[in-house]
Formats: structure tokens, sequence, C-alpha cells
């Protein structure tokens, strides 16, 4: 079933303001190109965040043996129910930022602009390909190298959990209503790592003082990641003399090491 966008909004019955996040991409070449980037897992099961009225979801129903699709708006969730809810399409009606995930295969998703940090922040610790459609400015802050303004806690975590790249522009008018901005499709492939929460942690507080030394961060920031003050002093002066923004994701591993006191130094 193919399903074009303005006629699902039409029988959703939702007329969009775009003040909840809800501009639907209604340009279905955009969206066949969407799905199309996804890795077809064999079988596979899909994770949605924000299903609105089902435009995306019909194709991933297509493509993939089961998907589960959030959306906050109750309407919305109810609607995606009626006309996708089954065996292989699972609704569920809560916020992303909070619902517990299910495990997935791979993440497509046309995410809400005002939560799709938090949100990404969640989905990447999964190590699942994902495929996202964002602001365009998020897209660069992303995949933004170390040392210039894009950089924060986004491209750091971004490059610990996967190799991110950007797919295309989107421009306003794909979209019902346009937001006021440019879109971007941006892949992330994962790549191994030692998965522990002490690296986030570590990289959310200091970049509240992005403008400070390491170690002036990391002393400033103990009651967000309770390391004891002395512990600063076990990560090598190299690193604790620059700043968060300017610090490669492997200097964020070895500080990391070296506050957990498991670190060659
Ligand atoms: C940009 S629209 C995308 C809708 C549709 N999938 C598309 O591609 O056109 C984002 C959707 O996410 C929903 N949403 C907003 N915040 C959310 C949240 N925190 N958790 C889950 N869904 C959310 C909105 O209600 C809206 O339906």
């Amino acid at each position: 079933m193919k399903t074009e966008t303005r006629e699902l909004m039409r029988r959703a019955g939702v007329r969009p303001d775009g003040s909840t996040d809800q501009h639907f991409l209604v340009d279905d070449r955009v969206l066949d190109r969407v799905v199309g980037y996804a890795p077809q897992t064999d079988g596979g099961h899909v994770l949605e965040i924000g299903g609105g009225v089902g435009n995306l979801t019909a194709r991933l129903a297509e493509r993939y043996d089961s998907v589960t699709v959030v959306e906050v708006d109750h309407e919305l969730a109810r609607f995606l129910n009626d006309e996708f809810g089954g065996e292989s399409v699972e609704v569920v009606h809560g916020d992303a930022t909070e619902v517990d995930l299910p495990d997935f295969d791979v993440s497509v998703s046309n995410l809400p602009y005002s939560a799709s940090s938090p949100i990404l922040f969640r989905l990447l610790p999964h190590g699942a390909p994902l495929v996202v459609t964002v602001q365009k400015e998020f897209a660069e802050r992303a995949v933004a190298e170390p040392g210039g303004d894009d950089y924060g806690r986004l491209s750091v975590t971004t490059r610990r959990y996967a190799d991110a790249e950007i797919l295309e522009t989107v421009p306003p008018s794909a979209f019902s209503p346009p937001p006021e901005v440019e879109s971007a499709v941006l892949r992330f492939e994962p790549h191994e790592v030692r998965g522990d929460g002490f690296f986030d942690d570590i990289v959310r507080a200091v970049f509240t003082q992005r403008r400070k030394t390491l170690r002036n961060a990391l002393r400033n920031t103990t009651h967000m990641t309770e390391i004891d003050e002395e512990d600063v002093y076990n990560v090598p002066e190299e690193l604790l003399s620059k700043r968060p923004g300017k610090m490669t994701p492997e200097g964020f591993e070895r500080a990391t090491d070296a506050l957990r006191g498991d670190a060659e130094v």
C-alpha cells in the first residue's frame, strides 16, 4: 500500500500548524529516497519516531517485517493504529524522549525538530543504522569537525557511535506546512564502541562549559558527573589544558579512561 501523504492527512483530519513539530513530508519522491537510504536488513525490525499520518510508516511496513512507530500526539497515534496497527506494525503512543524503546535493526524517521537531540542521544547507543530527516543546521552540527563553532556534544556523541553523512538537503516546500528552515537527511552507520554511559555523562557535562579548559570544565561539573575533584588530575595535562570544543572523540576517550582509573596514560 503506497498512500499519498495529502490523502492521509485528509483522512486523519489533521490541520497541522507547525507549532507541535508537525511538518509532514508531502514530497513522495523524497519519502521514497529516505526509505531507500536505509539498509535492507534480513526481515528486520524498523523503529520510526514521530509517525504523523503514516506516510513513512506505510513505506516502512512494505519493506520490513515489523515496524514500531512512536507518536506523541494522541489523535495521530489513534489514527496510525486504526490505519496500520496489527501484527507487523505496533503503534506506541508516547514521548520518544521518555518511553521504553524496543531493540531494532534500523531506525528511519522524520524527527520532530525540537526533540531531535534527546531522541538521537537515545537512539545512537543502540548501535543500529539510522536514517533521519532533521533541520539542516542540526545535521551540520552532527557531522562537524573539532575546532569549529558547530562542534559540540552532538558531534562528539555522533562520532563516538557512528560514521555520519548528510545525504541530501530537503527544501521547506517538501513539507506541509513548510518549516522556516531547510532540512537534511542524515545517515548514521554504527561502529564498535565500548558501551557505557560514563563517557556520555562527561561529554554532556563539559560542553555546558565549552569556553573553559577541560580542567575547569571537569572541576565545575562534578555535581553532574559525580567524579571526585582530585581524579581530574589523573587526566594528562595536555588534555586538561584544551577546551572541550577543540577535543577529538579520541581525546575524550583518553580523558574518561583516566577518570575511570583504567587508563594507559
Ligand atoms: C516532522 S513530523 C514527521 C511526520 C511524518 N512521519 C512525516 O514524515 O511526515 C514529526 C512527528 O513527530 C511527532 N512528535 C513530536 N514530538 C514527539 C516526541 N517527543 N515523541 C514522539 N513523537 C513526537 C509529531 O506529532 C509529528 O507527528
